[in-house]
């Protein structure tokens, strides 16, 4: 049990130090990433990393894309990165399992399990996002294109969905900040419907830190920002990966 439990501390620790995104030279940022991709599923043994670009995503989710993962970290021939404020997160489709430690934590919840925003397999169909965290103004950005599985009112996204992401987006932010967390309150104003197929942003900013206690607050904006689709303020406690094997 110990055992265990030192690895499942080991995953989370693995998890806050996510690694830079690489950009090769000659190709832009998206044909990279598409590049990137190809390779990885045809000669690398390394998970699907599904914030990375594929054929679903539309114009604006691309030119997005390029415009955040263009300030990320870059790592330079010589293997030196290049000091940038920006990280782009990889998101996988198990929430530890490619982490020490979530092998063990897959084995005790269910072999089975995936993580809820990343269980369709069909591209575009829903929930379509990369993140991007801002280490040093302690924020986070999401760019989030909505599948048509995600149909609440007639044409748009349902609220659920929103609230979905919202989660997933303070609630990485915060695993970045403070470690293993989980949402303790999640307080969410929705001010104007998200068509359905558009891409929208979610800005994840901290308030403050005290003690277990992270506050976070998050915005739903329309890529060019005139228009604020929903509004939120979290707050994360954080917990003792000992709480998760022992069920709460
Ligand atoms: C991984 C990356 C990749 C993965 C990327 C995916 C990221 C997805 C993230 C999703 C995260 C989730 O959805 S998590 C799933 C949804 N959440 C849950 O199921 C949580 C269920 N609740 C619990 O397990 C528990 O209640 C906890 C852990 C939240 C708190 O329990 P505890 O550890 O015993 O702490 P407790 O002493 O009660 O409280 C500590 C302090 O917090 C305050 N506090 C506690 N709850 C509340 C509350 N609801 N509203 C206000 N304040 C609260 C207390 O007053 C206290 O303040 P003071 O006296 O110290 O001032």
């Amino acid at each position: 049990m110990a055992r265990m439990l030192r690895r499942l501390r080991k995953g989370f620790q693995s998890l806050t130090s996510f690694s830079a995104a690489t950009i090769q030279p000659n190709l832009s940022a998206s044909e990279s990433s598409r590049s990137e991709v190809a390779l990885l599923s045809f000669f690398s043994p390394k998970p699907r990393d599904f914030s990375l670009p594929n054929s679903s995503w539309g114009s604006e989710m691309m030119r997005l894309y390029d415009h955040y993962n263009s300030q990320c970290e870059a790592e330079t021939e010589g293997g030196q990165t290049q000091g940038s404020p920006w990280q782009r997160l990889p998101s996988y489709n198990r929430s530890l399992k490619y982490a020490p430690g979530g092998v063990y934590l897959s084995k005790i919840v269910q072999s089975k399990a995936r993580l809820f925003t990343r269980n369709i397999r069909e591209p575009g169909a829903a929930f379509e996002y990369a993140l991007f965290v801002n280490k040093g103004e302690k924020k986070c950005v999401c760019i989030f294109q909505a599948g048509w599985l995600l149909e609440g009112p007639p044409g748009h996204v349902h609220g659920g969905a929103i609230a979905t992401m919202i989660d997933t987006v303070t609630g990485t932010h915060a695993t970045f900040l403070s470690g293993p967390i989980m949402t303790a309150n999640l307080n969410i104003a929705y001010r104007s419907p998200i068509p359905l197929g558009s891409t929208v942003l979610i800005e994840s900013s901290l308030d403050t830190q005290e003690g277990r206690k992270t506050f976070i607050s998050c915005k739903v904006m329309s890529t060019d920002g005139s228009k604020l689709h929903t509004e939120a303020t979290v707050l994360f406690v954080s917990i003792n990966v000992s709480h998760l094997v022992r069920g709460g």
